[in-house]
């Protein structure tokens, strides 16, 4: 496992907490929510629409200052952004007028690195996410998918400790969308760096990661942490077994269960009494 050998890249967000003001009223979109990312670990968020997974990774990446408790990053307390944590968000944030390799180069021009060194490792990272042939295109003449490859490798070319992911896979269809789960999780096993990853979609994070939580409605706060039992390397195979089938539905229940809380209720109370809250049978998500 990655986390044996990855020595850096330990988050911890401990009892953290966050207000936005909206029109003079205190909205409280996270609480007392503490998570932690160990070196070279892959840990995924979920939970229902609105319970602040973005408000924590924004936290975390330093973008939000939390309202209560603390975030920190191998020790040291986060107070701003930094190159030891990589973004990638949903929409591709690439620079159109440049190739690919001088968008993944960027980062690394900005910290003073040479050019010879520069293209030396954007070269690397692009042939470990299969883009070396392309280096020379420009955004707009790649594929989403390929796009989005492109956002990672950029967000990894400066080297960052952790990878801050928010649905980095939520505009592509489910096609593409597998075979960028296969191409981030090879990329994660060689690189042992620590992941912390938002997602909608329960079976990406059951393939992606070792442990998941689970948030609540908003107030988000922890609701479940969960182990995916799973070895690694994962494959596309282990998504029809048992274990992955039973740790999706373990998933589903939870996050259902939440979805309805935040509805508050309506749904039942608009005359559909036959949906159930009740989480089937445990299988083998390990709560921990
Ligand atoms: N900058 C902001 N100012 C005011 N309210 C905000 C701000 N950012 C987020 N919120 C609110 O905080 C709550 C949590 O938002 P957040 O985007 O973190 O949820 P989420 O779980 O990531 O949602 P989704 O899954 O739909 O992306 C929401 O009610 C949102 O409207």
């Amino acid at each position: 496992m990655n986390q044996s050998t990855a020595t850096a890249g330990h988050v911890e967000v401990l009892h953290l907490g966050i207000r936005f003001d909206i029109k003079g009223a205190a909205m409280e979109a996270v609480q007392d929510v503490s998570v932690h990312v160990r070196p070279g670990e892959f840990v995924s968020l979920i939970g229902p629409s609105g319970c602040g997974k973005s408000t924590l990774l924004n936290a975390v990446a330093g973008f939000l200052k939390p309202s209560a408790g603390r975030v920190l990053l191998d020790g040291h307390e986060v107070k701003g952004p930094g190159s030891d944590r990589g973004v990638v968000f949903q929409q591709y944030s690439l620079f159109p007028w440049m190739t690919v390799r001088r968008n993944v180069e960027f980062g690394l021009k900005m910290k003073g690195v040479s050019a010879s060194e520069r293209e030396a490792q954007a070269r690397t990272l692009l042939g470990l996410a299969g883009l070396l042939s392309f280096e020379n295109h420009y955004p707009d003449q790649l594929s989403g998918g390929m796009k989005q490859r492109v956002g990672i490798v950029r967000a990894l070319a400066t080297g960052p400790q952790v990878l801050l992911m928010d649905e980095p896979f939520g505009a592509l269809d489910s096609q593409t969308r597998v075979v960028m789960q296969e191409i981030l999780t090879n990329m994660w096993q060689r690189l042992r760096i620590s992941v912390l990853f938002i997602t909608h979609d329960i079976d990406e994070a059951v393939f992606l990661s070792d442990r998941i939580y689970v948030m609540t409605a908003r107030p988000g706060r922890v609701k479940s942490e969960l182990v995916v039992p799973l070895p690694r390397p994962r494959t596309a195979e282990m998504t029809g077994t048992p274990q992955f089938l039973s740790m999706v539905r373990t998933l589903k229940g939870l996050i259902r269960e939440e979805s309805l809380a935040a509805m508050g209720g309506e749904l039942r109370d608009g005359g559909l009494g036959g949906l159930s809250t009740e989480v089937g049978p445990a299988g083998v998500g390990q709560l921990v």
